[in-house]
């Protein structure tokens, strides 16, 4: 039996997002988003799902934040949705929507639970992107009116606050890939977004330091680990591309004021061509206070000529996989932490996103979710590696408390800890909440 032990200053916390658990899209006078049109958009969400309803969170907050005090957290990420404060992106404040998340903050601190909020989680106002949304720079500072009005807002109620949530999957993901909203395939475009979000990322830390604001900020990138499946070069250099693509990419700017030159160079033979303004680079490589991170698969890869962007292929090696089919990949959390800590120093870091899709629905009352806790266990073990490694590992918070909205996925793919019956919104329990329960109350488990 192994005892994984971690520091006694360890903050420990779950994570959802606003369009994924807060339903109420019509209700407190909320705006469009570019989920609502894109959900709404028939094929691109499984089933046809929406977040009109999700898990009802907008008026069933209490109840989960009684969930929260029951779990021991000290922190509870969640994302303000940009159309409840400015329906139409800018312009006109929605009073209704500002109370909503003082009455969601307020109650959390009365339960001792630290607000982490995130500002912008993928569901930007429509009337924004009907004027070319993260193309158009203009939104940029749209975004800065909101993040201003928000610090001044939440001063002093709210102390760390994160930017943007994985802008790879807001930019390349939903741009390029087209899997996400609004659902565009073109790579400059994808590019282009890319960098507007870092760009808007730090202007808001340089008005968060304008202002004075008490807390710390940061933004928190979606990370994957791609191990060459030999060590040829051509297998490594092909990893070295999709690391890029995920990492260096939104890491570079922000670390080192620059972007990775051997990923400019490909990008240039694929057509895409970096458009940079005089003072970008500047802006975005402010210091921030903590870097977010979300991890949740990996996996061992090798060159494959013409294939995809990066002439680089998966690999099924056989890994056990979680419903969703991302391999489960405890030792890609590891070496992505090792990899973050040595190529952009020691910054504090919170794991902002980690967590399992097992899809176990309730029996007589329980959820047996032992694969989840197995996944929480192997990743747990990898991150107190990466603590014992010298990695400023400050907290983890798992994705998700709640079953949830799994965007392209619709209702079908669950992350939570706390089963949702989205038909009666009814909570229960799982077996996982039980053991991190024990975990955030222990600071150790047993393996
Ligand atoms: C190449 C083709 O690819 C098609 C799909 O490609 C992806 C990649 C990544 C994801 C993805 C989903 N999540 C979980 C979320 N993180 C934020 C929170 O809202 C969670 O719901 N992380 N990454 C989805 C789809």
């Amino acid at each position: 039996m192994t005892i994984i032990q971690f520091p006694k200053d360890m903050k420990w916390g779950v994570a959802t997002a606003s369009y994924q658990i807060e339903g109420a899209a019509n209700e407190g006078g909320r705006g469009t988003s570019i989920w609502d049109t894109f959900s709404k958009t028939p094929g691109k969400v499984v089933n046809g799902d929406n977040g009109d309803v999700a898990c009802g969170s907008y008026h069933k907050y209490e109840e989960d934040i009684e969930i929260m005090d029951d779990l021991g957290v000290d922190f509870y990420r969640f994302s303000v949705a940009w159309p409840r404060i400015f329906p139409e992106g800018t312009g006109e404040v929605n009073q209704e929507g500002l109370d909503y998340y003082h009455n969601l903050v307020d109650r959390l601190l009365e339960k001792g639970i630290e607000p982490m909020c995130t500002l912008y989680h993928w569901d930007l106002p429509q009337a924004l992107q009907d004027k070319g949304g993260w193309d158009n720079r203009e939104t940029i500072e749209a975004f800065l009116q909101y993040a201003e009005l928000m610090f001044k807002e939440f001063e002093g109620k709210i102390k760390h606050w994160i930017t943007f949530n994985e802008p790879w999957c807001v930019s390349f993901l939903s741009n390029y890939v087209g899997a996400h909203a609004p659902g565009n395939n073109d790579l400059q475009l994808a590019m282009n977004v890319a960098h507007h979000l870092l760009v808007a990322h730090g202007k808001t830390v340089i008005r968060f330091r304008e202002l004075g604001i008490k807390g710390q900020i940061g933004y928190a990138p979606n990370v994957e680990w791609n191990e060459p499946y030999s060590n040829k070069q051509e297998d490594i250099d092909a990893c070295k591309r999709v690391n890029g693509y995920f990492m260096d990419w939104f890491f570079d700017p922000v670390f080192k004021g620059t972007y990775p030159d051997f990923m400019v160079k490909w990008f240039e033979e694929k057509g895409a061509v970096l458009q940079i303004e005089e003072g970008d680079m500047e802006i975005i490589s402010q210091p921030i206070d903590f870097l977010g991170i979300n991890y949740y698969s990996g996996g061992v890869g090798r060159y494959k000529e013409n294939e995809g962007l990066f002439d680089h292929e998966k690999v099924d090696a056989g890994y056990l996989k979680t419903d969703i089919g991302w391999n489960i990949y405890p030792e890609g959390f590891y070496k992505v932490l090792t990899h973050i800590n040595e190529n952009y120093g020691n910054v504090p870091i919170y794991i902002t996103e980690n967590g399992a899709c097992i899809n176990d629905g309730v029996e007589n009352g329980e959820v047996k979710d032992d694969r989840r806790t197995d996944y929480l266990k192997q990743h747990l073990v990898a991150l107190q590696r990466s603590i014992e490694s010298g990695v400023n590992i400050k907290g983890y918070l798992t994705w998700s408390l709640l079953d949830n909205f799994e965007w392209a996925e619709g209702y079908t793919m669950r992350f939570g800890i706390v089963h949702v019956n989205y038909r009666t919104l009814e909570r229960t329990k799982k077996d996982s909440f039980y053991w991190y329960k024990q975990t955030v109350a222990n600071n150790f488990f047993e393996v």
